[in-house]
């Protein structure tokens, strides 16, 4: 029983589309019953990162990568039903994110006053009409204006799929940027925040190899080869994101091409690959320190036993070796070995969200995102 939904996604790490196509019943549960990641091409990657790295866009050059978005998103979404073999008509609604271009929840200071905000490209308005189904999407901003951060919003898929009676478990899901969220055994309290990097430093480094550029470093093989750069790893930990405490959230404005410069100015290495140690150590240490200082309501590190993680990340061995290392006393699996595909995740929570909005369901938790109250996310376009 239960509907079908489409989950659109596609994360700080551009590297492409995930749709999800999942049966959500009443009261909320979920199965996914078709999944597909449409990679981007190198040359439109490339693009969207030196607008991301540059953002004086011209406001015709914004509109003109919003449309094409919608319509190449449109496209995609039409392709997948074809694939997972269902007619659109059977389709409740898409929950839509688009891409992050800029975010920006602590303000920006113009005449008149702070403004806040989260950005995402990709027209909902072209998707609907290419695709012919309603179009749940900003679902972010609905938190943005209740003061929240707008993110992270996997814990509403956390609190229902992964809540567990006896067994504490904290997620963490290492995309571009690294979220966890805590789950107290036994218990509907939650708490959830960006820790900061995850890949998003060494996929710039890999882009930037001098002789052998590649989007990722494969299972990790390059940061296994090399040593840990200690002093270019204290100045990043000093980042003041790191020892802020939560509600707060992250991405490429903060640990995008401005901060990676310090790596690729850093003279004092004579191994490329010792660059990448250090950006996969700076990941593990800051997902590990955010972890051991835990601390909300009553609860600590002590209360959790079992860490399952998600996202690409989970595909680079040295970096789960080293937080296997730093937290021996923490379980470690992946969703994987949970039922959920460590690559849908984060679709799977746009469907959620979108079941969520069609259901007048509240989607935020504020004591993650800060917002001052729960709320309906998003808004429909038909
Ligand atoms: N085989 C692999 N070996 C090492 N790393 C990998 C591998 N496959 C994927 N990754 C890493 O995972 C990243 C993609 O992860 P994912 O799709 O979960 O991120 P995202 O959803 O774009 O980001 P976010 O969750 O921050 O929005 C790649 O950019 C790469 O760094
Ligand atoms: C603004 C934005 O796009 N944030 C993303 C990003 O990618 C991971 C992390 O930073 C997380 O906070 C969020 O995405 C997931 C889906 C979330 O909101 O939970």
């Amino acid at each position: 029983m239960g509907e079908l939904y489409l989950g659109v996604m596609s994360g700080t790490s551009l590297d492409g589309i995930d749709i999800a196509l999942a049966r959500i019943g009443q009261p909320f549960s979920i199965e996914l019953v078709g999944f597909k990641t449409v990679p981007f091409e190198e040359e439109l990657r490339r693009e969207y990162l030196a607008m991301m790295k540059d953002p004086s866009w011209e406001p015709q050059r914004l509109l003109a990568v919003h449309h094409l978005l919608g319509d190449r998103f449109g496209q995609e979404i039409n392709a997948s039903l074809r694939e997972f073999r269902t007619p659109p008509s059977r389709v409740k609604a898409i929950g839509l994110h688009g891409i992050t271009f800029w975010h920006c929840p602590e303000g920006y200071e113009v005449y008149g006053g702070v403004g806040r905000g989260t950005l995402q490209l990709c027209d909902p308005y072209t998707v609907a009409v290419n695709t012919g189904i309603r179009v749940i999407h900003g679902f972010r901003q609905t938190d943005i204006a209740l003061g929240g951060q707008g993110a992270p919003m996997v814990p509403f898929l956390d609190h229902h799929l992964f809540r567990h009676e006896s067994m504490g478990r904290i997620m963490l899901n290492l995309g571009g940027i690294a979220n966890l969220s805590f789950l107290p055994a036994g218990s509907e309290d939650i708490s959830a925040f960006d820790s900061g990097p995850a890949n998003m430093i060494i996929d710039h480094l890999m882009r930037h190899h001098p002789t052998e550029p590649q989007s990722l470093d494969p299972s990790g093989s390059y940061a296994a080869k090399g040593k840990v750069l200690h002093d270019l790893l204290k100045s990043c930990t000093a980042h003041p994101f790191f020892g802020t405490a939560p509600p707060k959230s992250t991405g490429r404005e903060d640990f995008g091409p401005v901060f990676c410069e310090r790596f690729l100015r850093y003279r004092q290495f004579d191994r490329y690959e010792d660059l990448i140690k250090t950006a996969t150590t700076l990941t593990a240490v800051t997902i590990s320190d955010a972890i051991r200082g835990f601390r909300f309501k009553d609860y600590e590190y002590a209360d959790f036993q079992e860490m399952i993680a998600s996202g690409g990340g989970t595909y680079n061995d040295t970096l789960m070796e080293m937080l296997r290392t730093n937290l021996p006393e923490l379980d470690i699996k992946t969703t994987s070995d949970l039922g959920v595909e460590v690559d849908a995740k984060e679709a799977m929570l746009m469907a959620s969200l979108a079941w969520a909005y069609m259901n007048g369901v509240p989607g935020n938790f504020p004591t993650v995102t800060g917002a001052s109250r729960k709320a309906v996310l998003g808004s429909a376009t038909y």
